[in-house]
Protein backbone atom coordinates (compact mmCIF):
# COMPACT_ATOMS: atom_id res chain seq x y z
CA UNK A 1 0.00 0.00 0.00
CA UNK A 2 2.12 2.52 -1.29
CA UNK A 3 1.20 6.19 -1.84
CA UNK A 4 1.06 7.16 -5.02
CA UNK A 5 0.22 11.17 -6.43
CA UNK A 6 0.38 12.85 -9.97
CA UNK A 7 -0.15 16.63 -10.75
CA UNK A 8 -0.73 18.98 -13.64
CA UNK A 9 -0.28 22.27 -12.12
CA UNK A 10 0.17 25.98 -13.84
CA UNK A 11 3.27 26.56 -12.06
CA UNK A 12 5.91 24.61 -10.66
CA UNK A 13 4.79 21.51 -8.49
CA UNK A 14 7.80 19.53 -6.66
CA UNK A 15 6.85 21.52 -3.43
CA UNK A 16 3.23 20.36 -3.27
CA UNK A 17 4.70 16.29 -4.84
CA UNK A 18 6.26 16.76 -1.53
CA UNK A 19 3.95 18.27 0.61
CA UNK A 20 1.66 15.74 -0.75
CA UNK A 21 4.03 12.60 -0.10
CA UNK A 22 4.25 13.72 3.17
CA UNK A 23 0.94 13.16 3.97
CA UNK A 24 0.70 10.04 2.22
CA UNK A 25 3.37 8.78 4.41
CA UNK A 26 1.65 6.45 6.32
CA UNK A 27 1.12 4.23 3.39
CA UNK A 28 4.71 3.48 3.04
CA UNK A 29 7.96 4.36 4.78
CA UNK A 30 10.80 2.79 2.56
CA UNK A 31 11.26 4.85 -0.27
CA UNK A 32 10.21 7.68 -1.94
CA UNK A 33 10.80 9.76 -5.15
CA UNK A 34 9.45 11.91 -7.78
CA UNK A 35 9.82 12.55 -11.19
CA UNK A 36 8.67 16.20 -13.03
CA UNK A 37 8.55 16.74 -16.69
CA UNK A 38 11.03 19.99 -17.38
CA UNK A 39 10.41 21.04 -20.83
CA UNK A 40 11.38 18.18 -23.24
CA UNK A 41 13.87 16.43 -20.34
CA UNK A 42 12.61 13.68 -17.33
CA UNK A 43 13.75 14.90 -13.89
CA UNK A 44 14.04 12.32 -11.31
CA UNK A 45 15.18 11.73 -7.66
CA UNK A 46 14.21 8.53 -5.35
CA UNK A 47 16.01 6.93 -2.10
CA UNK A 48 15.48 4.79 0.68
CA UNK A 49 13.96 6.55 3.54
CA UNK A 50 11.31 8.89 4.81
CA UNK A 51 10.55 11.75 2.47
CA UNK A 52 11.48 13.89 4.51
CA UNK A 53 15.08 12.42 4.36
CA UNK A 54 14.82 11.78 0.59
CA UNK A 55 14.52 15.04 -0.72
CA UNK A 56 17.07 17.83 0.38
CA UNK A 57 16.76 21.91 -1.19
CA UNK A 58 19.36 20.52 -3.71
CA UNK A 59 17.21 17.64 -5.10
CA UNK A 60 13.83 19.99 -4.72
CA UNK A 61 15.56 22.55 -6.64
CA UNK A 62 16.38 20.01 -9.66
CA UNK A 63 12.62 18.90 -9.91
CA UNK A 64 11.58 21.72 -12.14
CA UNK A 65 8.42 21.51 -14.03
CA UNK A 66 4.44 21.63 -13.93
CA UNK A 67 3.90 18.55 -13.97
CA UNK A 68 5.09 15.47 -11.78
CA UNK A 69 4.17 12.40 -10.06
CA UNK A 70 5.01 10.91 -6.59
CA UNK A 71 5.67 7.75 -4.54
CA UNK A 72 6.43 6.18 -1.44
CA UNK A 73 6.89 2.87 -1.03
CA UNK A 74 6.19 -0.07 1.27
CA UNK A 75 7.85 -2.98 -0.50
CA UNK A 76 5.44 -6.30 -1.68
CA UNK A 77 7.54 -7.54 -4.44
CA UNK A 78 11.22 -7.38 -4.80
CA UNK A 79 13.28 -6.02 -2.37
CA UNK A 80 13.66 -2.96 -0.50
CA UNK A 81 16.81 -2.10 -2.53
CA UNK A 82 16.92 1.78 -3.95
CA UNK A 83 16.78 0.17 -7.66
CA UNK A 84 13.36 -0.99 -6.80
CA UNK A 85 11.93 2.53 -5.48
CA UNK A 86 9.49 4.60 -7.85
CA UNK A 87 9.19 6.69 -10.03
CA UNK A 88 10.58 3.89 -12.79
CA UNK A 89 11.22 4.81 -16.09
CA UNK A 90 11.59 4.11 -19.69
CA UNK A 91 13.15 5.80 -22.49
CA UNK A 92 10.98 4.00 -25.15
CA UNK A 93 8.58 5.19 -27.34
CA UNK A 94 8.49 7.66 -25.04
CA UNK A 95 10.09 8.86 -21.74
CA UNK A 96 7.32 7.59 -19.42
CA UNK A 97 7.95 7.26 -15.60
CA UNK A 98 5.43 5.24 -13.41
CA UNK A 99 4.74 4.76 -9.62
CA UNK A 100 2.14 2.10 -8.61
CA UNK A 101 0.04 0.90 -5.59
CA UNK A 102 -0.88 -2.24 -5.66
CA UNK A 103 0.86 -6.08 -6.56
CA UNK A 104 0.25 -8.12 -9.52
CA UNK A 105 -0.19 -11.59 -9.44
CA UNK A 106 0.92 -12.77 -12.62
CA UNK A 107 4.12 -10.34 -12.88
CA UNK A 108 6.15 -13.72 -13.27
CA UNK A 109 4.15 -14.73 -16.60
CA UNK A 110 4.12 -11.00 -17.90
CA UNK A 111 7.86 -10.26 -17.17
CA UNK A 112 8.57 -13.91 -19.34
CA UNK A 113 6.29 -13.02 -22.17
CA UNK A 114 7.55 -9.47 -21.94
CA UNK A 115 11.21 -10.82 -22.91
CA UNK A 116 10.54 -13.69 -25.52
CA UNK A 117 7.54 -11.61 -27.03
CA UNK A 118 7.88 -8.32 -26.65
CA UNK A 119 11.84 -7.74 -26.65
CA UNK A 120 11.77 -5.78 -23.41
CA UNK A 121 14.32 -6.89 -20.30
CA UNK A 122 12.95 -6.68 -16.92
CA UNK A 123 15.94 -5.81 -14.51
CA UNK A 124 14.42 -6.06 -11.25
CA UNK A 125 11.65 -8.06 -9.66
CA UNK A 126 9.33 -5.08 -8.81
CA UNK A 127 6.07 -5.76 -10.54
CA UNK A 128 5.95 -2.10 -11.22
CA UNK A 129 8.56 -2.36 -13.63
CA UNK A 130 6.57 -5.12 -15.12
CA UNK A 131 3.49 -2.69 -15.36
CA UNK A 132 5.70 0.08 -16.71
CA UNK A 133 7.16 -1.90 -19.68
CA UNK A 134 3.61 -3.25 -20.34
CA UNK A 135 2.27 0.04 -20.78
CA UNK A 136 5.06 1.24 -22.92
CA UNK A 137 4.74 -2.12 -25.21
CA UNK A 138 0.91 -1.37 -25.45
CA UNK A 139 1.72 2.56 -26.61
CA UNK A 140 4.75 1.19 -28.87
CA UNK A 141 2.35 -1.12 -30.78
CA UNK A 142 0.25 1.86 -31.85
CA UNK A 143 2.99 2.67 -34.21
CA UNK A 144 2.75 6.69 -33.92
CA UNK A 145 4.32 9.01 -33.08
CA UNK A 146 1.86 11.86 -31.99
CA UNK A 147 -0.39 10.23 -29.77
CA UNK A 148 -4.42 11.40 -28.98
CA UNK A 149 -6.29 10.45 -25.94
CA UNK A 150 -7.76 7.78 -27.68
CA UNK A 151 -4.39 6.06 -28.57
CA UNK A 152 -3.26 6.23 -24.56
CA UNK A 153 -6.48 4.82 -23.41
CA UNK A 154 -6.24 2.02 -25.83
CA UNK A 155 -3.01 1.29 -24.31
CA UNK A 156 -4.64 1.17 -20.76
CA UNK A 157 -7.35 -1.35 -22.00
CA UNK A 158 -3.96 -3.43 -23.42
CA UNK A 159 -2.47 -3.01 -19.93
CA UNK A 160 -5.89 -4.47 -18.28
CA UNK A 161 -5.92 -7.13 -20.82
CA UNK A 162 -2.67 -8.50 -19.78
CA UNK A 163 -2.12 -7.82 -15.48
CA UNK A 164 -3.93 -9.37 -12.90
CA UNK A 165 -4.11 -7.54 -9.47
CA UNK A 166 -4.71 -4.78 -7.64
CA UNK A 167 -2.58 -1.16 -8.95
CA UNK A 168 -3.49 2.28 -8.92
CA UNK A 169 -1.57 3.94 -10.88
CA UNK A 170 0.30 7.40 -12.29
CA UNK A 171 2.35 7.50 -15.27
CA UNK A 172 4.03 10.54 -16.83
CA UNK A 173 4.14 10.25 -20.14
CA UNK A 174 6.35 12.75 -22.36
CA UNK A 175 4.85 14.99 -24.64
CA UNK A 176 1.17 14.18 -23.45
CA UNK A 177 0.50 14.20 -19.71
CA UNK A 178 -0.29 12.27 -16.60
CA UNK A 179 -2.13 8.85 -17.29
CA UNK A 180 -3.48 7.48 -14.13
CA UNK A 181 -6.24 4.38 -13.99
CA UNK A 182 -6.89 1.78 -11.47
CA UNK A 183 -7.57 -2.00 -11.85
CA UNK A 184 -10.57 -3.00 -13.33
CA UNK A 185 -12.04 -4.40 -9.76
CA UNK A 186 -11.04 -0.83 -7.92
CA UNK A 187 -8.93 -2.91 -5.36
CA UNK A 188 -6.48 0.07 -4.50
CA UNK A 189 -7.98 3.30 -3.81
CA UNK A 190 -7.29 6.60 -6.80
CA UNK A 191 -9.02 9.78 -6.18
CA UNK A 192 -9.09 13.30 -8.86
CA UNK A 193 -9.31 16.54 -7.89
CA UNK A 194 -9.29 20.03 -8.82
CA UNK A 195 -7.98 23.91 -8.34
CA UNK A 196 -8.55 26.85 -9.45
CA UNK A 197 -5.78 28.78 -10.52
CA UNK A 198 -5.43 32.99 -11.49
CA UNK A 199 -3.88 30.86 -15.17
CA UNK A 200 -6.62 28.23 -15.30
CA UNK A 201 -7.23 24.70 -13.78
CA UNK A 202 -4.98 22.94 -11.85
CA UNK A 203 -5.75 18.95 -11.56
CA UNK A 204 -4.29 16.04 -9.35
CA UNK A 205 -4.76 12.76 -8.67
CA UNK A 206 -3.88 10.75 -4.97
CA UNK A 207 -4.11 7.79 -3.36
CA UNK A 208 -6.08 9.26 -0.61
CA UNK A 209 -8.51 12.77 -0.62
CA UNK A 210 -6.33 13.65 2.49
CA UNK A 211 -3.41 14.83 -0.04
CA UNK A 212 -6.07 17.07 -2.64
CA UNK A 213 -7.40 18.72 1.13
CA UNK A 214 -3.87 20.10 2.38
CA UNK A 215 -3.45 21.14 -1.31
CA UNK A 216 -5.78 23.14 -1.64
CA UNK A 217 -7.50 20.95 -4.39
CA UNK A 218 -11.42 19.64 -4.52
CA UNK A 219 -12.46 16.47 -4.74
CA UNK A 220 -13.84 15.71 -7.78
CA UNK A 221 -14.68 11.96 -7.56
CA UNK A 222 -12.54 8.54 -7.35
CA UNK A 223 -11.45 7.22 -10.55
CA UNK A 224 -13.28 4.35 -11.57
CA UNK A 225 -12.63 0.77 -11.74
CA UNK A 226 -10.70 0.32 -15.08
CA UNK A 227 -10.99 3.78 -15.92
CA UNK A 228 -8.00 5.93 -17.00
CA UNK A 229 -7.67 9.51 -16.41
CA UNK A 230 -5.16 11.67 -18.79
CA UNK A 231 -4.22 15.18 -16.77
CA UNK A 232 -2.58 16.43 -20.39
CA UNK A 233 -0.10 19.08 -20.00
CA UNK A 234 -2.16 21.47 -22.31
CA UNK A 235 -4.30 21.98 -19.00
CA UNK A 236 -6.88 19.36 -20.43
CA UNK A 237 -8.81 16.51 -19.08
CA UNK A 238 -9.71 13.40 -20.24
CA UNK A 239 -11.27 9.89 -18.88
CA UNK A 240 -12.64 6.74 -20.53
CA UNK A 241 -13.23 3.22 -18.92
CA UNK A 242 -10.82 1.01 -20.08
CA UNK A 243 -12.34 -2.61 -19.34
CA UNK A 244 -15.89 -3.61 -18.03
CA UNK A 245 -17.42 -5.93 -16.85
CA UNK A 246 -16.11 -6.51 -13.61
CA UNK A 247 -17.52 -6.28 -9.89
CA UNK A 248 -16.27 -3.02 -7.88
CA UNK A 249 -14.63 -4.20 -4.65
CA UNK A 250 -12.02 -2.03 -3.24
CA UNK A 251 -9.89 -3.19 -0.55
CA UNK A 252 -11.93 -3.14 2.91
CA UNK A 253 -8.67 -3.24 4.72
CA UNK A 254 -7.94 0.86 3.59
CA UNK A 255 -10.91 1.24 5.65
CA UNK A 256 -9.78 -0.62 8.47
CA UNK A 257 -6.00 0.69 9.42
CA UNK A 258 -4.28 1.80 5.87
CA UNK A 259 -5.79 4.88 4.91
CA UNK A 260 -5.90 8.10 6.97
CA UNK A 261 -9.42 8.48 8.79
CA UNK A 262 -9.55 12.02 7.22
CA UNK A 263 -9.49 10.65 3.73
CA UNK A 264 -12.88 10.19 1.45
CA UNK A 265 -12.34 6.77 -0.06
CA UNK A 266 -15.23 5.69 -2.57
CA UNK A 267 -17.29 8.53 -1.14
CA UNK A 268 -17.03 6.89 2.66
CA UNK A 269 -15.46 8.79 5.16
CA UNK A 270 -12.79 6.35 6.38
CA UNK A 271 -13.11 7.78 10.08
CA UNK A 272 -17.38 7.32 9.72
CA UNK A 273 -16.32 3.99 9.34
CA UNK A 274 -13.95 3.67 11.60
CA UNK A 275 -16.98 4.59 14.20
CA UNK A 276 -19.41 2.50 12.92
CA UNK A 277 -17.08 -0.50 13.34
CA UNK A 278 -16.64 0.73 17.09
CA UNK A 279 -20.49 0.80 17.60
CA UNK A 280 -21.01 -2.95 15.75
CA UNK A 281 -18.35 -4.30 17.97
CA UNK A 282 -20.16 -2.91 20.48
CA UNK A 283 -22.92 -4.74 19.99
CA UNK A 284 -21.32 -7.73 19.76
CA UNK A 285 -19.74 -7.36 23.11
CA UNK A 286 -23.14 -6.80 24.71
CA UNK A 287 -24.52 -9.68 23.09
CA UNK A 288 -21.93 -12.41 23.71
CA UNK A 289 -20.42 -10.64 27.52
CA UNK A 290 -23.26 -9.04 29.12
CA UNK A 291 -22.04 -9.05 32.74
CA UNK A 292 -18.41 -7.40 31.23
CA UNK A 293 -17.61 -5.58 34.30
CA UNK A 294 -15.07 -3.63 31.82
CA UNK A 295 -13.81 -0.75 33.92
CA UNK A 296 -12.35 0.95 30.78
CA UNK A 297 -11.65 1.38 27.16
CA UNK A 298 -8.42 1.25 26.20
CA UNK A 299 -7.11 2.13 23.02
CA UNK A 300 -3.62 0.90 20.90
CA UNK A 301 -2.59 4.15 19.43
CA UNK A 302 -2.91 5.14 16.52
CA UNK A 303 -5.12 3.49 14.07
CA UNK A 304 -7.72 2.35 16.63
CA UNK A 305 -8.55 4.99 18.28
CA UNK A 306 -11.86 5.94 16.09
CA UNK A 307 -13.13 2.75 16.38
CA UNK A 308 -12.48 2.73 20.53
CA UNK A 309 -14.22 5.95 20.87
CA UNK A 310 -17.60 4.76 19.54
CA UNK A 311 -17.17 1.54 21.00
CA UNK A 312 -16.41 2.90 24.47
CA UNK A 313 -19.67 5.91 24.47
CA UNK A 314 -21.77 2.53 22.67
CA UNK A 315 -20.92 1.05 26.36
CA UNK A 316 -21.20 3.49 28.41
CA UNK A 317 -17.82 2.63 29.49
CA UNK A 318 -14.83 5.80 29.59
CA UNK A 319 -12.26 5.68 27.22
CA UNK A 320 -9.01 6.01 28.75
CA UNK A 321 -5.09 6.73 26.88
CA UNK A 322 -3.79 4.07 28.68
CA UNK A 323 -0.85 3.97 26.20
CA UNK A 324 0.87 7.16 25.11
CA UNK A 325 3.03 6.36 21.83
CA UNK A 326 6.35 8.41 21.00
CA UNK A 327 4.93 10.75 17.67
CA UNK A 328 8.29 10.29 16.33
CA UNK A 329 7.85 6.19 15.88
CA UNK A 330 6.38 5.58 12.55
CA UNK A 331 3.90 2.27 12.28
CA UNK A 332 4.93 -1.10 12.98
CA UNK A 333 3.20 -3.19 10.88
CA UNK A 334 4.26 -1.39 7.62
CA UNK A 335 8.30 -1.86 8.85
CA UNK A 336 10.14 -4.50 6.57
CA UNK A 337 11.22 -7.47 9.12
CA UNK A 338 9.57 -9.42 12.69
CA UNK A 339 12.25 -8.20 14.61
CA UNK A 340 12.56 -4.61 13.67
CA UNK A 341 8.60 -4.86 14.08
CA UNK A 342 8.86 -6.26 17.97
CA UNK A 343 11.46 -3.86 19.05
CA UNK A 344 9.21 -0.91 17.87
CA UNK A 345 6.33 -1.57 19.54
CA UNK A 346 7.73 -1.55 23.16
CA UNK A 347 9.88 1.81 21.78
CA UNK A 348 6.68 3.12 20.30
CA UNK A 349 3.97 3.05 23.21
CA UNK A 350 4.41 3.08 27.05
CA UNK A 351 1.88 1.95 29.50
CA UNK A 352 0.19 4.58 32.04
CA UNK A 353 -0.18 2.60 35.04
CA UNK A 354 -2.81 4.18 36.71
CA UNK A 355 -5.12 3.60 33.84
CA UNK A 356 -4.47 -0.57 34.17
CA UNK A 357 -3.81 -0.83 38.55
CA UNK A 358 -6.84 -3.31 39.40
CA UNK A 359 -8.68 -2.48 36.70
CA UNK A 360 -10.67 -4.51 34.06
CA UNK A 361 -9.46 -3.15 30.77
CA UNK A 362 -10.50 -3.62 27.13
CA UNK A 363 -7.80 -2.92 25.22
CA UNK A 364 -8.79 -2.40 21.31
CA UNK A 365 -7.16 -2.38 18.41
CA UNK A 366 -8.29 -2.06 14.52
CA UNK A 367 -6.96 -5.52 13.94
CA UNK A 368 -4.55 -8.20 14.73
CA UNK A 369 -2.20 -9.03 11.87
CA UNK A 370 1.07 -10.83 13.32
CA UNK A 371 0.16 -10.74 16.69
CA UNK A 372 3.07 -8.27 17.13
CA UNK A 373 1.40 -5.44 18.71
CA UNK A 374 -0.98 -6.89 20.83
CA UNK A 375 0.69 -9.70 22.44
CA UNK A 376 3.21 -7.23 23.87
CA UNK A 377 0.55 -4.80 24.89
CA UNK A 378 -0.85 -7.51 26.71
CA UNK A 379 2.02 -8.09 28.62
CA UNK A 380 2.56 -4.51 29.57
CA UNK A 381 -1.53 -4.03 30.52
CA UNK A 382 -0.38 -6.96 32.90
CA UNK A 383 2.65 -5.16 33.81
CA UNK A 384 1.03 -2.39 34.98
CA UNK A 385 -1.07 -4.05 37.35
CA UNK A 386 -4.25 -4.82 35.40
CA UNK A 387 -6.77 -7.62 36.88
CA UNK A 388 -8.79 -8.65 34.18
CA UNK A 389 -7.06 -7.65 30.12
CA UNK A 390 -9.72 -8.00 27.92
CA UNK A 391 -9.04 -7.45 24.15
CA UNK A 392 -11.04 -6.37 21.07
CA UNK A 393 -9.74 -6.30 17.39
CA UNK A 394 -12.42 -3.86 14.88
CA UNK A 395 -11.88 -6.23 12.07
CA UNK A 396 -12.59 -10.43 11.59
CA UNK A 397 -9.35 -12.40 12.44
CA UNK A 398 -6.33 -12.08 9.41
CA UNK A 399 -6.29 -15.41 8.70
CA UNK A 400 -4.88 -15.47 4.55
CA UNK A 401 -2.44 -13.87 3.10
CA UNK A 402 -2.94 -10.74 1.14
CA UNK A 403 -1.72 -10.37 -2.62
CA UNK A 404 -3.09 -6.90 -3.72
CA UNK A 405 -0.39 -4.40 -2.18
CA UNK A 406 -0.24 -5.42 1.70
CA UNK A 407 2.80 -6.79 2.63
CA UNK A 408 0.89 -9.98 4.67
CA UNK A 409 2.98 -12.96 2.15
CA UNK A 410 2.79 -15.77 4.85
CA UNK A 411 -0.05 -17.32 6.11
CA UNK A 412 2.25 -19.16 8.75
CA UNK A 413 2.72 -15.90 9.91
CA UNK A 414 -0.77 -14.49 10.79
CA UNK A 415 -1.52 -15.01 14.31
CA UNK A 416 -4.93 -16.58 13.00
CA UNK A 417 -4.19 -18.99 10.65
CA UNK A 418 -5.35 -21.87 11.18
CA UNK A 419 -6.59 -21.10 14.53
CA UNK A 420 -9.58 -20.68 16.29
CA UNK A 421 -10.18 -17.48 18.38
CA UNK A 422 -9.92 -19.41 21.56
CA UNK A 423 -6.28 -20.76 20.77
CA UNK A 424 -5.23 -17.42 19.24
CA UNK A 425 -6.72 -15.64 22.78
CA UNK A 426 -4.39 -18.05 24.96
CA UNK A 427 -1.69 -17.76 22.71
CA UNK A 428 -2.02 -13.54 23.10
CA UNK A 429 -2.00 -14.12 26.55
CA UNK A 430 -5.74 -12.25 26.75
CA UNK A 431 -8.36 -12.84 29.37
CA UNK A 432 -11.04 -12.84 26.58
CA UNK A 433 -10.67 -11.93 23.04
CA UNK A 434 -13.38 -10.75 20.47
CA UNK A 435 -13.22 -9.72 17.00
CA UNK A 436 -15.63 -8.33 14.23
CA UNK A 437 -18.14 -10.31 12.57
CA UNK A 438 -17.14 -10.17 8.46
CA UNK A 439 -20.85 -8.87 7.55
CA UNK A 440 -20.71 -6.06 10.55
CA UNK A 441 -17.22 -4.91 8.87
CA UNK A 442 -18.35 -4.85 5.45
CA UNK A 443 -21.49 -3.37 6.83
CA UNK A 444 -19.59 -0.63 8.72
CA UNK A 445 -18.44 0.40 5.36
CA UNK A 446 -21.41 0.26 2.89
CA UNK A 447 -23.22 2.51 4.95
CA UNK A 448 -21.27 4.91 4.05
CA UNK A 449 -22.41 4.53 0.15
CA UNK A 450 -25.18 2.36 -0.45
CA UNK A 451 -23.81 1.51 -4.20
CA UNK A 452 -20.58 -0.58 -2.39
CA UNK A 453 -22.16 -4.02 -1.20
CA UNK A 454 -18.45 -6.17 -2.23
CA UNK A 455 -14.93 -5.52 -1.38
CA UNK A 456 -12.39 -7.37 -1.66
CA UNK A 457 -12.02 -9.08 1.68
CA UNK A 458 -9.26 -11.83 0.52
CA UNK A 459 -7.06 -11.29 3.89
CA UNK A 460 -10.48 -12.66 5.87
CA UNK A 461 -11.97 -14.38 3.99
CA UNK A 462 -9.81 -16.51 1.71
CA UNK A 463 -11.31 -15.28 -1.20
CA UNK A 464 -9.54 -13.77 -4.51
CA UNK A 465 -11.39 -11.81 -6.63
CA UNK A 466 -8.84 -12.15 -9.42
CA UNK A 467 -8.35 -15.63 -8.53
CA UNK A 468 -4.76 -16.54 -7.99
CA UNK A 469 -2.49 -19.33 -9.63
CA UNK A 470 -2.48 -22.73 -7.54
CA UNK A 471 1.03 -22.28 -6.73
CA UNK A 472 1.08 -18.65 -6.55
CA UNK A 473 0.54 -18.17 -2.90
CA UNK A 474 3.31 -21.01 -2.05
CA UNK A 475 6.12 -18.93 -4.33
CA UNK A 476 4.77 -16.10 -2.49
CA UNK A 477 5.26 -17.33 1.07
CA UNK A 478 8.36 -19.03 -0.26
CA UNK A 479 9.83 -15.51 -1.64
CA UNK A 480 8.73 -13.21 0.84
CA UNK A 481 8.16 -14.92 4.26
CA UNK A 482 10.15 -12.63 7.02
CA UNK A 483 12.34 -15.56 6.87
CA UNK A 484 13.32 -15.55 3.22
CA UNK A 485 13.65 -11.61 3.76
CA UNK A 486 16.33 -12.33 6.43
CA UNK A 487 18.41 -14.81 4.59
CA UNK A 488 18.46 -12.44 1.35
CA UNK A 489 19.66 -9.65 3.69
CA UNK A 490 22.02 -12.13 4.94
CA UNK A 491 23.33 -13.26 1.96
O1 LIG B 1 -0.78 -7.75 14.81
P1 LIG B 1 0.31 -6.87 14.27
O2 LIG B 1 1.17 -7.64 13.30
O3 LIG B 1 1.09 -6.19 15.33
O4 LIG B 1 -0.37 -5.77 13.35
C1 LIG B 1 -1.47 -5.02 13.73
C2 LIG B 1 -1.07 -3.72 14.37
O5 LIG B 1 -0.24 -2.95 13.47
C3 LIG B 1 -0.87 -1.72 13.16
O6 LIG B 1 -0.35 -0.66 13.97
P2 LIG B 1 0.86 0.27 13.51
O7 LIG B 1 1.80 0.42 14.61
O8 LIG B 1 1.45 -0.24 12.22
O9 LIG B 1 0.20 1.66 13.11
P3 LIG B 1 -0.75 2.70 13.85
O10 LIG B 1 0.12 3.57 14.73
O11 LIG B 1 -1.38 3.44 12.70
O12 LIG B 1 -1.78 1.97 14.65
C4 LIG B 1 -2.33 -1.93 13.50
O13 LIG B 1 -2.96 -0.69 13.84
C5 LIG B 1 -2.26 -2.86 14.68
O14 LIG B 1 -2.00 -2.11 15.86
N1 LIG C 1 2.67 -1.56 -1.36
C1 LIG C 1 2.65 -1.32 -2.64
O1 LIG C 1 1.73 -0.73 -3.18
C2 LIG C 1 3.83 -1.86 -3.39
C3 LIG C 1 3.96 -1.48 -4.85
C4 LIG C 1 4.91 -2.42 -5.60
N2 LIG C 1 4.35 -3.75 -5.67
C5 LIG C 1 6.27 -2.45 -4.91
O2 LIG C 1 6.61 -3.42 -4.28
O3 LIG C 1 6.98 -1.47 -5.01
MG1 LIG D 1 -1.81 0.05 15.49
Amino acid sequence: MCGIIGIVGKSEVASALYDGLTVLQHRGQDAAGIATVDGARLRLHKARGLVRDVFQRDDMLKLRGRAGIGHCRYPTAGSDDVGESQPFYVNSPYGIALAHNGNLVNAEAISNELFEGDRRHINTDSDSEVLLNVLAHELQIQERMALSPDHLFKAVAGVHERSRGGYAVVALVLGYGILAFRDPHGIRPLVLGERETADGKEYAVASESVALDILGFRRLRDVEPGEAVLLGFDGSLHSRRCAEGYTHTPCIFEYVYLARPDSMIEDVSVYKARLRMGERLAAKIQRLKPDHGIDAIIPIPDTARTAASSLASELGIPMREGFVKNRYIGRTFIMPGQSERVKSVRRKLNAIDLEFRNKTVLLVDDSIVRGTTSKQIIQMAREAGARKVYFASAAPPVRYPNVYGIDMPAAAELIAHNRSEEEISALLGADWLVYQDLDDLIASVSEGNEALQKFDTSCFSGEYVTGVQADYLRELEFARSDEAKNLRRAS
